[in-house]
């Protein structure tokens, strides 16, 4: 993977959640919460199962609206990129796959292909252009979404667990490529279970536990000295009830 220039910006979008709840079906999901995600921050969102972190994450990327609350960027709304758990591709080539996302930004025809090939070789997949995307590995596939959003020039990288079904080798070009968004100025918004990664990745820990938001620290606070109760037993690798 090739490695970035460092252009950090000089203002980072501000998204206030002001008492914000989803509810569906008369059921209470999420909140109320009222946080902000600010700073070229890596923030990880983490919580046991279905303890609201893929709601937060949609309500912030603007793919759920709240029932309730307001969600309100500062300034203009950023441009903004998400990647799953399991990437949606096309049933076409990688290189394929990229040129569909820069036909979507109504990219001329004639860059397209350029801008495509550049893109799999900053995730190290030149190799693999031809292939069908649909029978890339799981990492290979991850690498792709991400080759994809770097296409949108994105300001907010949300992940939702990127790497929950990718083996070691894989998480770590992952995480590396998180890195370099990161130091190319995106900021990071991702959920994960997973507390060494959250340790190697965090600036930043949003804990969450039955759609509540219990704890917003820095990372070396939520590791080291957690805040609340709940925090210390999910630092501690205690079951959350
Ligand atoms: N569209 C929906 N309709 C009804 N219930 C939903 C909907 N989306 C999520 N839920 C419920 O809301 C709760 C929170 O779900 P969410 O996917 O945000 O959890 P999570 O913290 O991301 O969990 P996991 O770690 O298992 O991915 C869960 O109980 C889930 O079943």
């Amino acid at each position: 993977m090739t490695h970035l220039t460092l252009s950090v910006p000089a203002t980072t979008p501000r998204l206030n959640f002001d008492r914000v709840s989803y509810a569906s079906r008369g059921q209470t999901l999420l909140g109320p919460l009222s946080l902000n995600l600010e700073g070229h921050r890596r923030t990880l969102i983490m919580g046991p199962n279905g303890a609201g972190k893929s709601l937060l994450m949609r309500l912030a990327h603007g793919l759920l609206q709240p029932t309730s609350g307001r969600l309100v960027w500062e300034g203009a709304a950023p441009r903004q990129a998400m990647v799953f758990q399991r990437p949606v591709l096309l049933r076409r080539s990688a290189l394929a796959n990229l040129e569909y996302a820069l036909a979507v930004q109504r990219v001329p025809r004639r860059q397209r292909r350029e801008r495509a090939r550049e893109a799999l070789a900053r995730f190290g997949l030149e190799a693999l252009a031809r292939r069908p995307a649909r029978v890339l590995s799981g990492g290979e596939q991850q690498r792709l979404a991400l080759a994809r959003a770097w296409l949108l020039s994105p300001e907010v990288l949300f992940l939702d667990e990127p790497t929950s079904a990718l083996d070691p080798a894989a998480i770590r070009a992952v995480e590396a490529a998180i890195g370099d968004f990161h130091r190319q100025g995106v900021r990071i918004v991702m959920t994960s279970h997973d507390l060494h990664q959250a340790r190697r990745l965090a600036d930043e820990v949003i804990l969450l536990h039955h759609g509540r938001l219990v704890e917003q620290s820095p990372a070396a606070t939520f590791f080291d000295a957690p805040v609340t109760a709940e925090g210390h037993a999910f630092v501690h690798g205690e079951l959350l009830d």
